[in-house]
């Protein structure tokens, strides 16, 4: 798998147009949700050490924020990678962790056999000390704007740690309509997958760095 600045591919689709082709290469059997979950896990992780060699060379505090769509499986991958790495990771979940997605579901699960999942009024307790913050809690998914509980914890994100959204930066809607621009998730890197959205292109001057991680599609 291979995750650079561009990925080296250089197409932009729409949040739709993703959600297609991802539909498209499920149904055809090509591949499973599940495993493009794991691997866009993996992705994020390749792209983390791309992108600041030293933070993943030695295991520190993360903090993992889990949505309740797949954005959230991502990130229940990405807290049992980090774990299996020997980082002390805390999890916490928006929302209900019983009716997930059956993707994001059996990713949530594997991690509740290994770790904790705190609940959202936590979040900002949770992320004290954190040395890499990683926002899971909305993905291509997000179709309106933050409610107030959300747009709270993401003035709440401690600056000085590593900030890492999962595809697109809560708050922000992947076809670049910037929602709350100033609630989204502070990030300094966005790793998407397959290809940028519009979001990317529209946040290119914003100082965030994109990574683009190849899932297989
Ligand atoms: N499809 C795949 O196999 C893969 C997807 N990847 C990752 O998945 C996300 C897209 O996941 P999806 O579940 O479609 O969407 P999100 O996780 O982004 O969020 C959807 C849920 O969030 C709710 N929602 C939306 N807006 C809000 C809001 N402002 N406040 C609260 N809740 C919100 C939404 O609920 P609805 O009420 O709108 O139904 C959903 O419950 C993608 O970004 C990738 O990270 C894998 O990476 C690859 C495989
Ligand atoms: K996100």
């Amino acid at each position: 798998m291979k995750t650079s600045a561009t990925g080296g591919n250089d197409e932009i689709l729409t949040a739709a147009q993703m959600q297609a082709l991802e539909k498209q290469a499920m149904a055809s059997g090509m591949v499973t949700g599940i495993a493009l979950m794991e691997r866009a896990g993996e992705g994020v992780l390749q792209a983390i050490s791309r992108q600041w060699p030293d933070v993943l060379a030695a295991p520190g505090r993360a903090c993992i924020l889990c949505g309740p769509g797949n954005n959230g499986g991502d990130g229940y991958v990405i807290a049992r990678l980090l774990q299996g790495q020997g980082w002390a990771v805390t999890v916490v979940a928006l929302g209900a962790t019983d009716r997930l997605p059956p993707d994001a579901q059996t990713n949530h699960d594997r991690w509740t056999a290994r770790g904790e999942v705190m609940p959202w009024p936590e979040a900002a307790s949770a992320m004290e000390g954190a040395d890499l913050v990683i926002d899971a809690v909305f993905g291509i998914g997000l179709t309106r704007p933050l409610s107030p509980a959300v747009a709270r914890v993401m003035d709440q994100v401690p600056r000085k740690a590593r900030r890492v959204s999962v595809d697109v930066p809560s708050g922000i809607l992947a076809d670049g309509q910037t929602l709350t621009r100033d609630a989204a998730f502070p990030a300094e890197l966005a790793v998407t997958f397959h290809c940028r959205k519009p979001v990317h292109v529209a946040l290119a001057d914003s100082g965030m760095a994109v990574a683009i991680a190849d899932i297989g599609l």
